[in-house]
């Protein structure tokens, strides 16, 4: 499969070695200074890029009739636009706020969580993310669907709001410490007890392979996909 990398950082770099591992050519690597490429060569795009550029490169693709991956976290205002571009161009699209297979089995573990704990008012949630210091966007991608996640199980909350929250919304912290590739902990107060599920990532290659696999699977697809159509979970 011949890939082209659009953003070639710290995640850009761990799917190379990755892909290549998995025999398949990088044909090519965008950063910030080439603006006027050609995708056209390309068999599938993965977009790790910045939350200012992502929907630009995301465009691009479909434009070009080049399925896309895109794991760039803080564009989602733009998301219902690039649905609607994949589906009048025929496009194949994923977007997930993060593509590791935990991450994905924890999504699930929140969701079983939130509906079993929507009839307990007694416990009050919260949500924290810890990431390094490089990150540009708050609260994390996956903290924002956990947090969607819960509120689509649970009545009782109709919204998220960084830091702070109350009866009815979910704080969700932001931390941000050199070094680490991401943290997610959901946690239920009461006043006898904490229930905490958490879920830690050693390094970024869970979430690069993820990418990869997801690569692989849209290949031959149309339409507009998750994670869960990949992993057939959920
Ligand atoms: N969904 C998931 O599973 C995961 C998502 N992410 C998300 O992926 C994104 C990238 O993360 P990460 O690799 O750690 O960040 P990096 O900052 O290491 O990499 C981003 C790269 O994009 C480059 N870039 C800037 N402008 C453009 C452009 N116009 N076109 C293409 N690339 C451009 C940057 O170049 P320069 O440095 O020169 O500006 C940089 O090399 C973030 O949004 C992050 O939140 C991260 C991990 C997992
Ligand atoms: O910026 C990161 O590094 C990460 N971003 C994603 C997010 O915003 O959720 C996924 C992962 O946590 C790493």
């Amino acid at each position: 499969m011949k890939i082209a990398l659009l953003g070639y950082g710290k995640m850009g770099k761990t799917i190379e070695q990755i892909a290549i591992n998995r025999g398949h050519e990088i044909v090519l690597t965008i950063d910030k200074n080439d603006s006027d490429y050609d995708i056209s060569q390309a068999d599938v795009a993965i977009d790790f890029s910045i939350p200012t550029v992502a929907f630009n490169n995301i465009s691009k693709c479909l434009n070009n009739n080049v399925p896309v991956i895109s794991g760039t976290t803080g564009w989602l205002d733009h998301y219902d636009e690039a649905v609607a571009l994949c589906k009048e161009k025929n496009g194949a699209f994923i977007y997930a706020s993060n593509y590791s297979l935990g991450v994905n089995i924890f999504f699930e573990l929140n969701k079983t969580l939130a509906k079993m704990m929507s009839t307990l008012k007694q416990y009050n949630i919260s949500m924290e993310e810890i990431h390094h210091t490089q990150k540009l966007d708050a609260p994390s991608g996956t903290a924002i669907s956990l947090a969607e996640d819960v509120i689509a199980q649970n009545a009782n909350y109709k919204g998220w709001k960084l830091d702070e929250g109350d009866e009815t919304t979910i704080p969700i912290v932001a931390k941000r410490i050199e070094d680490v590739p991401g943290t997610h902990t959901v946690a239920y107060d009461s006043e006898v007890d904490t229930i905490n599920i958490e879920h830690i990532a050693h390094n970024r290659q869970g979430f690069a392979l993820g990418a990869v696999v997801a690569a692989e699977w849209i290949i031959g697809k149309a339409g507009v996909f998750t994670m869960n159509d990949v992993l057939n979970i959920g």
